[in-house]
């Protein structure tokens, strides 16, 4: 369905994409995850024909030549631009008449969209009105009004509260199930580990690609989670561990023999004075995993 071939993209000095291969197939919920700045939104551009590559072949659903498939691709960019003085159904019918359809198609297609995404109590709304989780649906919409059978979404739900999120993930896994091949970015981990596959970015190159599972499975630490009386306790363990990443008020300690972790850890801190709220071994998390794989490629 996709398919990338040891594609490089620079900006002047910058080198977004580093010569990277990529194989999607249809029916996948594949993910493109990493932080900012990674390339995921200069991938996505490439994919979509907004740019073009300097090197390497791409090609998508089954074209080398993007604008030959373009009425099967829909694109919910990272920054949508929604017209803030028009209604929400006045934002999709531009969209449906810049496909070229019909009042009347788009007077259907509309219904069927607005529905789909819950926002057809909101359809008179002014788009400037919505909360930050409708205009987001909003942007998805849009992205089906054409009915895609490829759907590419960067960070569509960055900056949306946790609920909307996981109402827009509902929506996605949705259209995955009607038959919708769907390719999104996003920063969130717990986001990540809803696809499919999940492709790690970093400085442009791909450093891993597989299911959530077989990442955590690929892991080569163990993980334990502790809780204690003191926030940074990495001056305490610092030499006793692999690694310490903080994780809201846990910490995770990457080690090689968790049960003598366990009883070191203890010792330490109890000899420092430092209270032990919860200390157990737990299974890597895929952020433990991408923590790990952005280590090695530093
Ligand atoms: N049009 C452009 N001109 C110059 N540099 C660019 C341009 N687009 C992207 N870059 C640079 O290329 C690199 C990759 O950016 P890209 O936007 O693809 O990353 P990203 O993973 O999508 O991150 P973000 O979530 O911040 O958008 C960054 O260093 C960025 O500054």
């Amino acid at each position: 369905m996709i398919s990338l071939e040891n594609v490089a993209k620079r900006f002047g000095a910058t080198v977004a994409v580093n010569n990277i291969s990529l194989r999607v197939n249809q029916g996948e919920i594949f993910g493109l995850v990493g932080p900012d700045g990674a390339g995921k939104t200069t991938i996505i551009r490439m994919l979509t024909g907004v740019l073009r590559p300097d090197s390497g072949a791409i090609t998508v659903l089954g074209s080398g030549n993007i604008e030959t498939v373009k009425g099967d691709i829909g694109y919910v960019p990272q920054k949508f631009s929604l017209y803030g003085d028009l209604t929400v159904y006045e934002n999709i019918r531009i969209i449906g008449a810049l496909y070229g359809r019909t009042d009347k198609e788009i007077e259907t297609l509309a219904t069927e969209v607005l529905a789909f995404t819950k926002l057809l109590p909101f359809k008179d709304r002014l788009a400037d009105n919505l909360s930050g989780g409708m205009k987001q649906k909003l942007a998805l919409a849009a992205g089906l009004i054409h009915r895609p059978k490829l759907f590419f979404l960067d960070e569509p739900t960055t900056g949306v509260d946790p609920v909307s999120r996981r109402e827009f993930w509902h929506m996605l896994y949705r259209l995955n199930k009607e038959g919708m091949t769907i390719f999104v970015s996003t920063p969130y981990m717990d986001e990540a580990e809803l696809c499919t596959r999940v492709a790690f970015v970093h400085n442009g190159r791909i450093v891993s690609c597989a299911s959530p599972a077989e990442l955590r499975a690929q892991y080569p630490y163990k993980i334990l989670e502790l809780r204690a009386s003191r926030k940074n306790l990495r001056p305490y363990l610092a030499d006793m561990v692999r690694d310490i990443n903080a994780f809201g008020d846990k910490f995770h300690l990457v080690v090689d023999h968790p049960l003598q972790a366990v009883l070191a850890v203890r010792e330490r801190l109890n000899a420092s004075g430092i209270e032990i709220l919860s200390l157990k071994e737990i299974p890597p998390t895929l952020e433990d995993v991408f923590v790990e794989l952005a280590g090695e490629v530093n």
